[in-house]
């Protein structure tokens, strides 16, 4: 069974979205369905049921099964299963890359690059699986001690909208490598490719239950936080949902994964590669219409090349092709929802109203073909004369608004970019290394770029600082985020009693 194209503008979701013990299902609720919108064009792709604490729990149970004979396979085998599976990712690349824009809206050339991110990350910790060990510690009497990495059970993943397919990757990757099953909540803005991944699995021969999908939202995604069964969460979204996931999950004392907001400064010097700045600035605002987290929307420029600066980076943000994202030469798609293109777009309203000069862009975008009028599209905007008190400047706009800053000397910069309560990444252009080393050091964020931006290498561990988030993603140290040490000693000589 395959989700349904009619034909290349048709495409209707007919077949269940959520995904447990072996078999895609029907959420049972008939009553709360939320339609699902194509973003390109508005149409309504499917209706979608929220799972119930019954179903939820069938998951879990599910997952707990399949946790037992998983855990107990050596980590060569799990990751002959994950290396399977990244074969059938690669061989259906297009497919689900043509999914994720239906029902995201981004550029098809993006979701190509998101459906590689997933793949490598599972071959990435596919290789890992075989590597994880203890420690081995010496004692006085040839007594021992050594550590155990074990598993931590079936642990809940949450995503978020933005990048569906790549999230549920990201999550499931590190999780099953070390021994773990999951229970997957999409956002129900965008349900569709989750469920492909869970078939994936299944296809490259893990058991039945190790990696499940179910559908709906918050209420959803609270029964899989409270549930007894449920080892651990793992969460991407936003600071106020992160907020109450780790409420709910310190009533089990669970540990949480929490892949936060951000409103992260990019620092211009006036040394930089101008052209690499310049791109570098663009991917930090543009990519996925500017509904990245990590994106770099505070773009502080130093004085003496800001208008040189700004005249390029708006030259080129009005070249940006906008429209139908299954287009090859289309740049820039649509933005996931009507109300969050409402949103976005009164942030504008506000930057205007608070002093901020529009220097391109910020204006609701109508495609000429009339297939794709009822979409969501904007043009990316550059706002120019931000100062750090306005509403562009402080909060998280996530949509294609870059605001330009102007800055004088790097103690001020720094202080500047720093005032926030986000810390999620940051980014400096320098062709002087010792200041680029310099400046990284003192910037509060998780993830810093040196002369780029918004890169996500799968090797390389991903994750904020301060409100923006806990743990990492990515990299070897997630491993410690899905496992647990077990301390085991050993007595080789009598015991020693006080008794
Ligand atoms: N740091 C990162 O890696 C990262 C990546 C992508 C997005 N984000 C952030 O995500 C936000 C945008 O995504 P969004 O609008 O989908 O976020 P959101 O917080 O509204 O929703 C995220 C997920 O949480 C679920 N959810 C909502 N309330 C819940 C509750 N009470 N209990 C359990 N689950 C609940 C939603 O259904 C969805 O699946 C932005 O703030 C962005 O910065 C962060
Ligand atoms: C791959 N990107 C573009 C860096 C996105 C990382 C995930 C955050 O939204």
């Amino acid at each position: 069974e395959k989700i349904a194209f009619l034909d290349s503008f048709e495409f209707v979701v007919i077949v269940p979205l959520n995904f447990w013990a072996g078999q895609r299902r029907t959420s049972r609720d008939k009553c709360n369905k939320e339609n699902v919108y194509e973003p390109a064009t508005g149409r309504v792709l499917c209706h979608l049921g929220p799972c119930g604490a019954a179903e939820v729990d069938q998951a879990v149970k599910a997952a707990k099964l399949a946790f037992e004979p998983w855990s107990k396979l050596s980590g060569m085998e799990r990751a002959r299963v994950m290396i399977e599976a990244a074969h059938i990712i690669e061989s259906r690349r297009e497919e689900i890359a043509e999914t994720e824009v239906v029902n995201n809206g981004k550029s098809i050339t993006e979701a190509r690059l998101d459906v590689d991110s997933a793949r490598l990350c599972i071959e990435y910790y596919a290789g890992l699986a075989s590597t994880l060990a203890g420690q081995h510690v010496q004692l006085p009497g040839g007594s021992f001690a050594y550590t155990r990495r074990e598993p931590l059970g079936v642990c809940a993943g949450i995503g978020a909208w933005n990048y569906p397919f790549q999230i549920a990757a990201w999550k499931s990757a590190p999780a099953l490598a070390c021994g773990n099953s999951m229970v997957f909540k999409p956002s129900p803005v965008t349900p569709v490719t989750a469920v492909l991944l869970a078939e994936i699995y299944m296809q490259a021969g893990a058991p039945e239950g190790l990696f499940n999908v179910v559908q709906g939202g918050q209420e959803t995604g609270s029964f899989l936080c409270h549930h007894p069964d449920v080892a651990k969460v793992s969460f991407t979204g936003s600071i106020p949902t992160g907020q109450k996931i780790m409420e709910m999950a310190s009533k089990g004392v669970k540990p949480v994964t929490l892949e936060l907001g951000g409103k992260s400064p990019l620092i211009i010097f006036q040394d930089s590669d101008l052209e690499n700045a310049v791109r570098g600035a663009l991917m930090a605002n543009f990519l996925s219409q500017g509904q990245v987290c990590s994106n770099g929307t505070r773009v502080f420029v130093q004085r003496e090349i800001l208008s040189e600066f700004v005249e390029e980076v708006v030259r080129r943000t009005q070249a940006i092709a906008i429209g139908d994202p299954l287009l090859e030469s289309t740049r820039m798609g649509a933005l996931v929802s009507r109300p969050h293109l409402e949103k976005v777009l009164y942030f504008v309203e506000k930057a205007k109203e608070e002093g901020a000069t529009v220097l391109c862009g910020g204006e609701r975008f109508v495609p000429a073909d009339p297939t794709l009028r009822g979409g969501y599209y904007m043009t990316p905007c550059v706002l120019g004369d931000c100062t750090d008190e306005m509403t562009c400047v402080k909060e998280e706009i996530f949509g294609p608004v870059m605001s330009v800053l102007s800055f004088e000397t790097e103690e001020e910069v720094l202080q500047r970019a720093n005032d926030t309560t986000m810390g999620l990444a940051a980014g400096v252009f320098t062709r002087d290394v010792a200041r680029a080393h310099r400046v990284v050091e003192q910037l509060k964020a998780g993830s810093c770029f040196i002369n780029n931006y918004n890169i996500t290498p799968v090797e390389v561990p991903f994750g904020g600082f301060k409100m923006s988030g806990i743990g990492r993603e990515n990299g070897q140290v997630t491993v410690e985020y899905y496992s647990q040490l077990k301390t085991v000693f050993v007595e080789m000589g009598d015991v020693d009693s006080l008794f």
